[in-house]
């Protein structure tokens, strides 16, 4: 048995250290941070009091200005949005419709910093973020952003507790974690119990359902405590049943804990359980 294993490492914590892919935490909370913005300011307040109706209608925590985005082909160039304004007001599940290939994933993913637009601004929390380099962007994401998709995205050779607290164990670096895996296995075990999957906990991916992979990934994209959750057809793989489920815990995140939503969706039933709804046409916001 290794010096680690004697430690109860899991084989996830075992494999991180062995391949040293984060070798030193500190180093590497740097390189995330960049020296040009403060990401921490992104973070979830510590304590949240409820908004009352009148004061939900402040600022957009999200918000894109004349947003434009074109992929390349060879010669062609296909362009999918092109001047988008879209704004997500804090506390509220704002909707992106719009018929397939409209565009809606590729908005969710340039809001996400998954990818940077040709034009056009994105703002999150006041501050801009369409120019951030890419570890600044890894950093925003890390920090503040919870983001689940329509085919899971999990590890499959990681428990489902595993899978949960691979954000932190990427994010705060292999010995930061190790400090504290007492807490955050805590936290990834609340979360888990709050999605419904307490009796889940070593069960690898395959031997889940669907809507046990997507609750999963909501605990996964809840476990660093985001202050936006962006959802890409989160019920798009699912039965209507189970994402009705799978709806329900995501009202429940917004009413009880604030938390804002953005969510792509090609179902107008499961739009209009948000508070708004975007629609994507042409390339641009249609106009209510
Ligand atoms: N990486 C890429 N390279 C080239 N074209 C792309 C790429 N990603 C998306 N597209 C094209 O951009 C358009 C918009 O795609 P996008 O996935 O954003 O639409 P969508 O509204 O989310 O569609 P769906 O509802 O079918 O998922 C589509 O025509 C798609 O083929």
């Amino acid at each position: 048995m290794s010096n680690a294993e004697s430690q109860g490492m899991s084989a996830l914590e075992i494999r991180l250290q062995r391949e040293s892919v984060l070798p030193d935490h500190e180093a590497r909370r740097k390189e995330l941070t960049g020296p040009h913005i403060n990401t921490a300011k992104f973070a979830q307040p510590a304590a949240v009091a409820k908004p009352t109706p009148s004061e939900k209608k402040k600022k957009p925590l999200l918000e894109t200005r004349a947003l434009h985005k074109s992929y390349r082909k060879g010669r062609l160039t296909i362009p999918v949005l092109r001047g988008v304004d879209f704004a997500a007001e804090e506390g509220k599940i704002t909707s992106i419709i719009g018929q397939s290939g409209s565009g809606k994933s590729t908005l969710l993913h340039l809001m996400g910093t998954l990818d940077t637009p040709d034009d056009g601004e994105i703002h999150f929390a006041n501050t801009r973020i369409d120019r951030l380099s890419s570890r600044q962007r890894d950093s925003l994401r890390s920090r503040a952003f919870g983001m689940i998709f329509q085919f899971y995205h999990l590890l499959p050779e990681l428990s489902t507790l595993e899978n949960v607290l691979t954000p932190i164990m990427i994010s705060h670096g292999m010995w930061r974690y190790w400090s504290a895996r007492k807490q955050f296995r805590k936290r990834a075990e609340e979360l888990l119990e709050m999605v419904g999957l307490s009796h889940r906990t070593t069960h690898k991916p395959r031997e889940l359902s669907g809507g046990e992979m997507q609750r999963t990934a909501i605990a996964r994209a809840l476990i660093a405590q985001p202050r936006i959750l962006l959802a890409d057809e989160p019920t798009g793989n699912l039965d209507e049943k189970t994402g009705g489920e799978i709806m329900e815990i995501l009202k429940r995140l917004n009413r009880e804990q604030n938390l804002t939503i953005v969510m792509v969706t090609h179902d107008s039933s499961i739009a209009a359980q948000g508070h708004d709804i975007i629609r994507l046409t042409g390339g641009r916001v249609e106009k209510q």
